[in-house]
């Protein structure tokens, strides 16, 4: 199994923080829908609150790319459109394979979001015998006997692993050595991976934590905290510390991991400082809404 660092640094080439770089694909986005709308330039308090950034640090975040827009005027929208993506990469194709193709591998496969962006689904990889050369959205599965050669004929370098939580490391190693440089994990589960990997995350359960926990906190004041059912509250004296107790009470999230929508929102600071005090090295990929 691989082994090793898990992230890069919070800054990247050219000195980009990373977290200006969680919020490109947000002004991208919103960037976007007004290109769609043929709208010309756009002030950075408007295009700030599409993105849902505030706009100072849309500023700072658009000094990074060189792009300080027109005093009265604006930022144009077609120019900034093609600095972002060219900043992310999307100005050239990315074939990505798709590793497990059962619910939500097929589902990811039938998304039309990938190829407006850029991301062309190349192959389709399952290991079901059954399911090898059965058509899903138009591609061919393929098995899993093929995995090396699929990455090598179509040069892919990145791969979304939507297994069971039970074979996503294997399937991540596999990947890896064939030459895929950058994971989207779906399967519950923290993968390992050597130097120069990216990983990132997604899972959706965890988000709903999160608002499963602002919810409590939005609901608690009146009524107090009800655990759900079958949760028996753990007796603090009998199994912490005084100091443990918070953490050991079921739905009390006292660390929850740092989403994408929090970092993007936070400070670039507060961030690096969040992240270093993750004890999990790869990084949660869902956006904000
Ligand atoms: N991140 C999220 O928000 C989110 C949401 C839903 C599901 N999931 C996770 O996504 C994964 C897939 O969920 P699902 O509902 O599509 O499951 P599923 O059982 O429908 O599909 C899993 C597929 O993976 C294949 N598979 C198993 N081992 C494999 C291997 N070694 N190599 C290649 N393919 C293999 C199976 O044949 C099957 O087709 C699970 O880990 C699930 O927990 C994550």
């Amino acid at each position: 199994m691989a082994t090793g660092r898990t992230h890069r640094p919070a800054t990247r080439s050219r000195g980009i923080p990373e977290a200006t770089v969680a919020r490109l694909p947000l002004y991208l986005r919103a960037l976007t829908a007004l290109s769609e709308r043929s709208v010309p330039t756009v002030s950075s308090e408007e295009l700030a609150a599409a993105a849902g950034v505030n706009s100072a640090k849309l500023r700072k975040d658009f000094s990074y790319l060189g792009s300080y827009g027109t005093r009265g005027v604006g930022y144009d929208v077609e120019y900034l459109v093609y600095q972002i993506s060219r900043e992310l990469g999307l100005t050239q194709d990315w074939p990505v394979v798709i590793v497990g193709i059962g619910n939500l591998g097929a589902a990811l496969a039938n998304y039309g979001g990938f190829a407006s962006r850029g991301f062309r689904v190349a192959a389709l990889i399952d290991a079901d015998p059954a399911m090898a050369g059965k058509p899903v959205a138009g591609i061919p599965v393929q098995h899993t006997d093929d995995l090396e050669r699929i990455i090598k004929d179509n040069g892919v370098s990145i791969g979304v692993i939507a297994t069971p939580a039970g074979a996503a490391q294997q399937v991540c190693d596999r990947l890896v050595a064939a030459g895929v440089t950058s994971i989207l994990n779906f399967a519950p589960t923290v993968l390992s991976v050597p130097e120069g990997v990216d990983v990132r995350k997604v899972d959706l359960s965890i988000e709903l934590q999160i608002l499963a926990f602002h919810e409590q906190r939005k609901a608690g004041e009146d009524a107090g905290a009800v655990p759900a059912a079958g949760q028996a509250v753990p007796s603090p004296a009998a199994s912490a510390p005084a100091g443990a107790a918070a953490a050991a009470v079921p739905g009390a999230p006292a660390a929850a991991p740092l989403s994408a929508a929090a970092a993007a929102a936070a400070d670039d600071d507060a961030v690096a400082a969040a992240r270093k005090g993750r004890p999990e090295g790869d990084v949660p990929a869902v956006m904000p809404a």
